[in-house]
């Protein structure tokens, strides 16, 4: 099955799947990225929750309320013990807040996502946290990491795939694609090396391909033109082997041309990004300029 039929998005003439990443944080606003959206029509959006998700995690949504409490406290003119009393009463709300937080965080991804699904307009959606490890802005730990994206999987919206990373370790990561695959959503297993073109990178396919996930996603930094020719060659080479979709990547300036080219090699999604926005990995094309690449 190719990476189109998976993803249930319509085919087009041969090329690869256009992806743009939505990295918008949180004083972002979703207006302008959802008019260009529109404008330069990519097949889908990932949402690169990394962007976003840690200003609502516990410890700072526990320090907001916290904070709330202290201000309301130095407004009032109340004596010592009855500062020292209230002091100790947020002492007791944390554990009230504590005990309610699953609940809580549930809410917040909701909404969330809610937000992203409501401001896009219709574009198919991958669901990705990107770790600080792997490049990323995100900095859970590898429990929040799981947590958040289970939550985010059964929170009821149809995101066309989730992003897990392969170097989570196993227990948590077959929790993710447990909740993905129960819910019907297919699962993007993906490593990164931002530092060098691993000389093995057929076999980092071959090995990753022996999980339960649906597509296998490689992204390795180019140092060298020899470099970003190893890693087209590694996906030619692993693409006849392994049964799931490949995206491969070699990132970088050096590294443009596997995401012009990449899908000749057997990589069936680039990452392009929507002109006037950042770019969530370095050396990603704007989506005109890759369009217009393919048409010369
Ligand atoms: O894994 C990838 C690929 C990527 O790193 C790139 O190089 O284009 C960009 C990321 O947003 C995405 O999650």
């Amino acid at each position: 099955m190719t990476l189109r039929e998976l993803l249930h998005l319509p085919s087009t003439n041969g090329k690869p799947i256009i992806t743009v990443p939505l990295t918008l944080g949180p004083s972002d606003k979703f207006g302008p990225f959802a008019q260009k959206l529109q404008q330069q029509n990519p097949d889908v959006v990932e949402w690169r929750a990394d962007y976003i998700a840690d200003n609502f995690s516990q410890a700072v949504m526990w320090q907001q309320v916290k904070l709330g409490a202290q201000d309301e406290l130095a407004q009032k003119n109340v004596s010592v013990m009855t500062e020292a009393k209230m002091l100790a009463e947020i002492d007791n709300a944390k554990q009230e807040f504590t005990a309610n937080w699953p609940v809580m965080n549930q809410q917040i991804i909701k909404e969330l996502i809610g937000t992203v699904f409501n401001s896009i307009g219709g574009f198919p959606v991958i669901l990705t946290y990107r770790t600080t490890s792997q490049g990323g802005q995100g900095e859970m730990s590898p429990v929040e990491y799981t947590t958040f994206l289970v939550n985010a999987l059964y929170a009821g919206y149809p995101f066309v795939a989730v992003d897990v990373e392969y170097a989570l370790e196993e227990l948590l990561r077959q929790k993710i694609i447990d909740a993905a695959h129960e819910v019907g959503v297919p699962v993007i297993l993906s490593y990164h090396d931002f530092n060098m073109t691993p000389k093995n990178s057929t076999a980092i396919i071959l090995e990753m391909s022996k999980q339960p996930a649906d597509i296998i996603k490689l992204a390795v930094m180019s140092q060298s033109e020899k470099d970003t020719q190893l890693l087209l060659d590694a996906t030619k080479s692993a693409v006849t082997s392994v049964s799931q979709p490949l995206i491969t990547i070699s990132m970088g300036e050096l590294g443009k041309r596997s995401r012009i080219e990449g899908y000749h090699y057997g990589s069936e999604m680039t990452f392009a990004v929507l002109d006037g926005t950042r770019v969530s990995a370095p050396g990603q094309l704007t989506v005109n300029d890759l369009v217009q690449e393919w048409q010369e």
